[in-house]
């Protein structure tokens, strides 16, 4: 199966098929937590898998570099988790880029992120199992494990984003508050700008809203996105069940791709 260009977005009632697994250039753009690693009790408890890292670090040459994460975590989380499998990457929802050369680009963070990390750290002292995490350029307030604070914790993070002009982004069980300026698709636009993605076919697989601005700007550069988990209404074109499926059809790209190169 090949890449077909030229295909609309598909509506929420037409179900997606599974993504091409030969996609001539293909540039590959991953989310973490939802596609490559399943969801945890708390951030932390995310480990590192054999599995995962061995095949991205497979990936990698075989697609002469044209791989990245794309997380809402930050570069040093996703180095964890991958075991440094990928060394072009982005954190923070794009507030942290790092080239495939190595090379680390910051946005300078929010002077009110401090003090949303604080008020975010008075509401978990008042919510047993609501935990804040800093990630200095933005941060969250997780309740997966204080589901009953969803509404305050929504509340509460809108207020914030509406007195400090911090950006609010909903997530798995979490709202962030990051400093304004990027997104996943600014992202993955700026990484495509650069050797060795340039040129390439942009493939973005996600789960969360937040990957939708991804999918979009796969769109524009002429590939696609890939919706990790249940159907919803998406920029995507393809979809697949969950991360355990996204593993199988990196295996399999993999062996294709070996094939290629053997033959
Ligand atoms: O963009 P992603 O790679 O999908 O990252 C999104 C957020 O993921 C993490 O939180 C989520 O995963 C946790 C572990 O499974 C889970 O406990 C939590 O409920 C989820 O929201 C991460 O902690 C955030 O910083 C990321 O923005």
């Amino acid at each position: 199966m090949t890449f077909n260009t030229g295909t609309a977005p598909q509506a929420l009632s037409q179900p997606l098929s599974t993504p091409p697994t030969q996609v001539r250039g293909l540039a590959l753009f991953l989310d973490m937590d939802g596609v490559l690693a399943g969801f945890a009790p708390t951030p932390d408890l995310v480990m590192p898998d054999p599995r995962r890292t061995a095949v991205l670090r497979r990936l990698g040459p075989l697609l002469d570099g044209r791989l990245a994460i794309i997380s809402g975590r930050t570069l040093s989380e996703i180095d964890r988790i991958t075991e440094a499998a990928s060394p072009a990457a982005s954190g923070v929802h794009g507030l942290e880029i790092r080239t495939r050369q190595g090379d680390v680009r910051t946005r300078p963070a929010a002077p009110a992120i401090r003090a949303a990390v604080a008020a975010f750290q008075t509401f978990a002292d008042a919510h047993p199992g609501a935990i804040v995490e800093d990630k200095g350029v933005a941060t969250g307030l997780h309740f997966r494990q204080a589901p009953d604070a969803a509404a305050a914790a929504e509340r509460l993070a809108r207020d914030l984003a509406a007195e400090t002009g911090l950006v609010l982004q909903p997530g798995h069980m979490i709202f962030e508050l990051k400093t304004p300026g990027t997104d996943k698709g600014t992202a993955l636009t700026a990484l495509m700008a650069e050797p060795p993605f340039k040129g390439g076919v942009p493939v973005m697989f996600g789960d969360d809203l937040t990957d939708e601005h991804a999918f979009r700007a796969a769109e524009a550069l002429g590939g696609f996105g890939v919706l990790v988990g249940p159907m919803r209404e998406t920029a995507a074109r393809y979809r697949l069940d969950g991360v355990p499926q996204v593993l199988d059809w990196l295996d399999a790209v993999a062996a294709t791709l070996g094939q290629e190169v053997e033959a």
